[in-house]
């Protein structure tokens, strides 16, 4: 199946010669959510820019459903849905009707079944007479998507969605996610919260400083960050590791003086029992125990680190 989205070497440099964007590839795949993560200034609002067609990109292809953006303009862009980070309603504007107008936007016929449904699942039917100004910063974000749902795209980007929302409604703007993805549209996000990436998305994508430092499967990465180590100090050093530890989770330390051992915390059984037993049966005696866990925020900071290096 070939993607929804193929980015292709894509490099934004703005007037006066910074660049933003140095050659990112990425493929997304229909129905998936990824999470694009990255400290500002990543270039993640740049990228989504650059796909949507707010700003043009120096160089690089990005197809939409196997659309040029550059060439197909229209096709590709009536195939995204963007929320944008700022909220930007105009405030005497009724909910239903700048959903609808919306839906306009794109030379849709007007479908009055489609908008209701649109604005019964993000809890905004009551409203739907309202002026925005007399909504919530909550509601006026929910009315964001639903713009953005209203012509039917199959391919939605959230400029980073739940910055500074409450806890309650990040957890229901989660849940509004997951029903799109039922749906089968394909989700982008940006985000600065781990724990939102954790909680949604499929795929997480590190960016920075116009680069993708890494795309991975989630679970992939949480297997990773359910790493966790074990040093066992020893009072003597070891020149070798003794027969009766050998195993891949263990290993000695640079100077042989602690013993390293990996194991997996959500396992049934960790072995740190055994490996003890193991070590006092070899007749080694402890200095201490320290335990390390690497966690996808450290993942995530180190990775940023080592780029800023
Ligand atoms: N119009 C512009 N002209 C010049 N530089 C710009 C312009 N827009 C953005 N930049 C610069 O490009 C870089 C990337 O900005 P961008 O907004 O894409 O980052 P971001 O990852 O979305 O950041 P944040 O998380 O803060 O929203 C930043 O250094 C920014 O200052």
């Amino acid at each position: 199946m070939s993607p929804i989205l193929e980015i292709r070497d894509l490099k934004k440099s703005y007037d006066g010669g910074f660049e933003a964007l140095k050659g990112v590839n990425l493929s997304i795949e229909e129905g998936e959510i990824i999470a694009l993560l990255g400290p500002n200034g990543a270039g993640k609002t740049t990228l989504i820019s650059a796909i949507c067609g707010i700003i043009m990109p120096t160089s690089g292809s990005v197809t939409v459903g196997g659309h040029d953006i550059a060439t197909d303009f229209r096709a590709t862009r009536t195939m995204i849905g963007l929320v944008p980070q700022e909220v930007s309603l105009e405030p005497f504007e009724r909910v239903i009707s700048t959903v609808r107008f919306s839906r306009g936007l794109f030379g849709k016929r007007a479908d009055d079944a489609l908008i209701e449904s649109i604005l019964k699942r993000l809890s905004l039917w009551d409203k739907r007479n309202s002026q925005i100004k007399e909504l919530s910063g909550g509601m006026k974000r929910r009315v964001l998507i639903a713009k953005a749902l209203a012509h039917e795209p199959r391919v939605l980007f959230l400029d980073e969605p739940t910055a500074g929302v409450d806890v309650e409604l990040r957890k229901d703007m989660w849940d509004i996610v997951a029903d799109l993805k039922a749906d089968g549209v394909t989700i982008i996000l940006t985000t600065h919260y781990i724990e939102e990436a954790e909680a949604i998305a499929d795929r997480i994508g590190v960016i920075a400083k116009g680069e993708i430092l890494l795309v991975e499967d989630k679970n992939a990465l949480m297997q990773r960050m359910g790493k966790k180590e074990l040093e066992v100090q020893l009072s003597a050093p070891l020149d070798v590791l003794p027969d009766r530890l050998k195993s891949d989770a263990v290993r000695l330390g640079t100077d042989g003086s602690s013993l390293i051992y990996t194991y997996d915390t959500r396992a049934e059984r960790t072995g740190i029992t055994k490996l003890l037993s193991d070590v006092a049966a070899e007749g080694l005696v402890l200095r201490d125990v320290v335990t390390r866990q690497s966690s996808l925020e450290d993942i995530f900071v180190t990775l940023v680190k080592e780029d800023a290096a």
